[in-house]
């Protein structure tokens, strides 16, 4: 990592006004003339840290999508998902017959219960996938949950001692677990054809956003509207942050936090522990990744 990145690791992270990605609601009490709430027409099921929060506000640029406001875990909290489809439905946006409404919940995908409980919602529903090098998405979850416990005040631990139990990787470690994209998917292919699963890459995402939202569009059958000009690099963020509706914003401080240096042995071992869930995950979606 370049040596501004370690020197501002750890560090407490404040929140900003205008960031995206807090997940609050700001409740529209009117609804506009001809608009209603209607179930989720595609659902980002995840991963969780794969760009989820990115995808999501990126898609929203397009004038054909409603996003959903908040993370609703309805499929994967049973809590949620015994209130029922029409409390679902209420959480969803206001839509215009002639969009498509989006929500996302990263936990869906790794949740074995999400895929059916979809399915029998909607059959024929459009999932997206974002998805990134898994083990830059274990250190990215890794990091997620430092900072939460920072702010929780709770007790913190070095990203070493989480991935390393007896002086080999510990593979029951959730965020390693979580990051087995082949177990994962196995479960949603039993209920969903691959064509119903439209695969982001979350790394390219982030260097080049436009042609994996392009790839979105026609996935969803969108007409295209998501331009260049939509996009520009915010050098201070080190991210691409959106400009739409003649306003510039960024995601939320917690999207793209400087990540722990790794030593570079451990980095083998997750390298190596990943190196054949990848080969089955390519194999399961006919496509390859630039994974480690
Ligand atoms: N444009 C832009 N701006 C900021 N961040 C971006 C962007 N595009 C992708 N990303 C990456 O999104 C990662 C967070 O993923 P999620 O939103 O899925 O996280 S979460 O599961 O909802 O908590 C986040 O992971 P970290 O870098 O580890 O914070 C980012 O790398």
């Amino acid at each position: 990592a370049p040596p501004e990145f370690i020197q501002m690791w750890p560090s407490t992270p404040t929140s900003g006004p205008g960031s995206l990605g807090n997940e609050t609601v700001s409740p529209s009490l009117v609804p506009p003339p001809g608009t209603s709430k209607r179930t989720p027409h595609s659902i980002i099921i995840g991963v969780r840290k794969g760009g989820t929060r990115a995808l999501l506000e990126m898609l929203d640029i397009h004038p054909g999508v409603a996003a959903a406001a908040t993370e609703v875990h309805f499929f994967d909290w049973d809590e949620n998902y015994a209130k029922g489809l029409e409390w679902y439905r209420r959480l969803m946006p206001y839509s215009y017959p002639y969009q498509i409404t989006i929500e996302k919940t990263p936990g869906y995908f790794t949740s074995p219960l999400a895929p059916a409980r979809i399915h029998a919602m909607n059959s024929s529903i459009r999932l997206l996938l974002i998805l990134r090098d898994p083990t830059e998405r274990v250190i990215s979850d890794y990091t997620q949950v430092y900072f939460n416990r920072l702010e929780n005040h709770k007790p913190v631990q070095a990203i070493e001692d989480v991935l390393v139990r007896n002086g080999g990787l510990n593979t029951r470690y959730k965020a390693i677990q979580r990051s087995l994209y082949d177990v994962h998917v196995k479960n949603w292919l039993l209920h969903f054809p691959l064509d119903q699963i439209h695969i982001v890459d979350g790394d390219t995402l982030i260097r080049d956003p436009l042609p994996e939202l392009q790839r979105v569009e026609r996935f969803l059958e969108l007409p295209p509207r998501i331009v260049a000009s939509n996009f520009y690099f915010n050098q201070t963020k080190g991210f691409y942050c959106i400009r739409s509706d003649g306003r510039e914003r960024c995601l939320h401080e917690s999207k793209g936090r400087p990540h722990p240096p790794v030593n570079s042995s451990v980095l083998q071992q997750l390298h190596s522990y990943f190196r054949q869930h990848n080969r089955n995950f390519y194999r399961l979606v006919g496509r390859t990744f630039d994974w480690h």
